[in-house]
């Protein structure tokens, strides 16, 4: 994995540290993963701590020498700060950070702050918050104790007593849980106009398709190059475009755009947030609604990037995301992109079901658009119809939606041929030669 984010200098310093619970877990690929969070929070990794330890210690989720040794690295790099590889209990974050005299931060809390830093409409504004409030909740005693400590340590006044500090948390998690209740009150009003919306699409009988995959990948890159060729009117134009860039969870909203092929075929496509490992629990709550485009569309396209060398653990990745996400057996098509990067060659079919392109390469997008369609409209078949002139609406009706492959004229009206699917064929039974 490269690193990500380059334009932004770190502005702290940090050490990773990390459980090897089993020889399966491919822990090279989650410290590069957790590296480059960190980097995107524009955190320094300068040291990594391993343990192998089948199980974590349920004080202080280390064991005694590992925490020793965290305890000393804080010391000597001068940092003041902790990322661990996996989300640990609130009260191993406390003891861990007393025995370590830094703040201890999760890869879960890691992923919630650049969620939150990149949230920009509404919708994943709120989501991001209700996961947020859901992963603090529990946690609120921390964050507590150590407020408590900085006020006394600088003013020396603030020494509050035990009992006056209770009634302050309960405060606190009042307060949190009603911001919760309206948060999930306006989210479920915001999404039920989406609903609708999606509702009127499914009645539409467009088919719908998916990007999905692990984040960074090119799947906004790819809606963005086929919303300008494809895409109706206004959408080709730029400030229709959906955010692209070098940077991890570029994406948090869902979009969807119609495409129009030059054969008039249509479909809806959708692009939506990426993938990382452990994502979570709470995101994959509070944006399921967002992630759910993935569970109601006809095709994914499983956008990989084929130059990163751990491009076979984000499929896995992916796919582990989708099972979460109750998505299996769905029709896929594997889009390995970055080809250029990885010095592949390219467009490069392989089956019906997967696919190596570049993005931006005008040949790769027709290749890739050619294989959705035959998935999308396999059923499709070249018919010729005989349509007497007086049902010459039929005719306008059938050509507004498909091409023209063939045109004749006879005395009693025109035959025409072209491609139409199977419950096309059925309603058009009695025009078909
Ligand atoms: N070299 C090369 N770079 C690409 C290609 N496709 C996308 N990129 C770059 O990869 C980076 C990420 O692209 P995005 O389209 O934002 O990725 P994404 O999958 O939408 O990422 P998230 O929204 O974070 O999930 C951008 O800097 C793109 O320019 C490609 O085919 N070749
Ligand atoms: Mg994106």
């Amino acid at each position: 994995m490269e690193e990500k984010n380059q334009t932004a200098q770190p502005v702290r310093k940090v050490l990773l540290a990390a459980l090897k619970q089993n020889q399966k877990q491919n822990l090279d690929y989650e410290l590069e993963e957790l590296s480059n969070l960190a980097r995107a929070n524009r955190l320094e990794p300068v040291e990594t701590f391993i343990q192998s330890l089948e199980r974590p210690n349920p004080a202080t989720y280390f064991g005694k020498g590992k925490v020793e040794e965290l305890r000393i690295a804080v010391n000597t790099y001068e940092t003041d700060l902790i990322v661990t590889n996996d989300e640990l209990s609130p009260s191993q974050i406390r003891n861990l950070e007393k025995a370590t005299q830094a703040t201890v931060v999760d890869r879960t809390g890691l992923i919630l702050d650049i969620f939150a830093k990149r949230a920009q409409t509404k919708v994943a504004k709120l989501q991001v918050q209700l996961a947020r409030l859901e992963y603090q909740l529990p946690r609120l005693r921390t964050s507590m104790s150590v407020s408590l400590d900085q006020q006394t340590g600088a003013g020396g006044a603030g020494f509050t007593s035990r009992g006056a500090g209770e009634t302050k948390l309960e405060q606190s998690r009042r307060r949190l849980t009603s911001e919760m209740v309206a948060i999930k009150k306006e989210l479920a009003a915001l999404q039920k106009d989406s609903q609708t919306q999606g509702k009127k699409r499914q009645e539409s009988a467009i088919p719908t398709v998916a990007l999905v995959g692990y984040t960074n990948a090119g799947k906004s890159t790819l809606m963005n190059q086929f919303l300008v060729r494809f895409g109706q009117g206004a959408e080709s134009d730029q400030s229709k475009q959906v955010f692209e860039k070098d940077m991890l969870f570029a994406t948090l909203n869902t979009t969807i755009r119609q495409l129009t092929l030059p054969d008039k075929s249509k479909f809806l496509l959708s692009d939506t947030v990426g993938f990382v490992s452990k994502l979570p629990h709470h995101l994959v709550a509070a944006f399921e609604s967002t992630l759910q485009e993935a569970a109601t569309a006809d095709l994914l396209l499983q956008v990989v990037d084929i130059s990163d060398e751990h491009y076979a653990d984000m499929m896995k990745t992916t796919e582990e995301t989708l099972a979460r996400l109750g998505i299996k057996d769905k029709p896929m098509i594997t889009v390995y992109n970055k080809a250029d990067k990885a010095d592949m060659a390219f467009p490069m079919l392989d089956g019906d079901a997967a696919i190596t392109i570049s993005a931006r390469d005008r040949k790769s997008q027709d290749a890739l658009l050619e294989l959705i369609e035959s998935r999308l409209f396999a059923d499709r078949k070249k018919v010729t119809l005989a349509i007497p002139f007086a049902d010459s609406a039929v005719t306008a009706n059938i050509l507004d939606e498909h091409e023209l492959l063939a045109q004749e004229f006879n005395e009693s009206g025109s035959l025409i041929t072209v491609k139409l699917s199977s419950e096309e064929i059925a309603r058009y039974r009695q025009y078909i030669q």
